[in-house]
């Protein structure tokens, strides 16, 4: 499957970007274009940079004094970087699904309302109704629905993470981050969550940080191969595993690191 990979419209756009700490330069003047409505996926080594760059979308670097961002990303045309706009709804723009869970010590129903209560939703019925309707956007409807009361605690890990989605999605993102986000299930929930992802990019866009070469060639439109804080190559998954052009990436695709 082929598409044009310079949209028109992407939804993120960075250009020079640099992130620094005091001992060494991660982020090396990265320039991408994230497109919209498709699974982007960030593939390389340990330690090339992917997680930074992921942080840098939502600006969760701000949380690291020890780091310098310089440069441009652009979400819908709006310079993050370099904004005075208000943090919050920037990163309202975006659901993050981490590596483990992080459920709320709540019920699985107010894991979920949560995100309706940041927008100012309140109406019991509307609260009821979205969250039904984001349960079933991240598949977990049909486990949980006569047990919305009890705490997200009980549920799997993988029902956990399933249900992290949900509230991620209950803020009513554009954009769906996720860092390495089956790496702490089992096969069975993995597969539900890259299915999920699958379905999902009709609606939101994804950027997924996996090292895992499977997950990138079964879901992602668009690949960026990151090596020691650069981006090497970028394309289809077909340019990336079948045309590979540069040794750094033949010695990954040949080693997995
Ligand atoms: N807050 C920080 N301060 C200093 N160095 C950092 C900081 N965060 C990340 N780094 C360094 O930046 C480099 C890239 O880290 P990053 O976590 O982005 O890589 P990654 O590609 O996501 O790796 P992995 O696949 O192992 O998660 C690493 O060398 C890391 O040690």
């Amino acid at each position: 499957m082929s598409y044009n990979l310079a949209q028109p419209d992407p939804v993120i756009s960075i250009s020079g970007l640099n992130v620094r700490s005091a001992r060494s330069h991660i982020l090396k003047n990265i320039s991408l274009q994230i497109p919209r409505n498709k699974v982007t996926v960030l593939l390389g080594p340990s330690g090339c940079g992917k997680t930074t760059l992921l942080k840098c979308l939502n600006k969760l670097t701000d949380l690291y004094s020890e780091l310098t961002v310089s440069g441009h990303v652009y979400i819908d045309g709006d310079d993050i970087i370099n904004t005075g706009q208000d943090l919050s709804a920037i990163r309202q723009k975006m659901g993050l699904l981490s590596q483990k869970p992080y459920p709320l010590p709540l019920s699985i129903f107010r894991n979920v309302s949560y995100g309706l209560k940041i927008q100012g939703i309140r109406d019991k019925n509307t609260v009821k109704a979205k969250v039904e309707k984001h349960l079933r956007e991240a598949g977990l409807w049909e486990e949980v629905k006569d047990r919305l009361d009890q705490p997200a605690s009980r549920l799997s890990i993988g029902q956990q993470q399933r249900l992290c989605l949900a509230r991620g999605l209950a803020v009513n993102p554009e954009i769906i981050l996720a860092d390495e986000p089956t790496s702490a299930l089992d096969p069975i929930s993995s597969k539900k969550i890259e299915q999920l992802f699958v379905k999902l990019k009709k609606d939101y866009t994804i950027v997924l940080v996996t090292h895992i070469m499977q997950q990138a060639s079964t879901l992602a439109d668009h690949i960026v191969f990151m090596y020691l804080g650069e981006v090497i190559e970028q394309g289809t998954r077909e340019d990336i595993f079948e045309r590979p052009k540069s040794p750094v990436l033949k010695e990954f695709l040949a080693t997995g690191h």
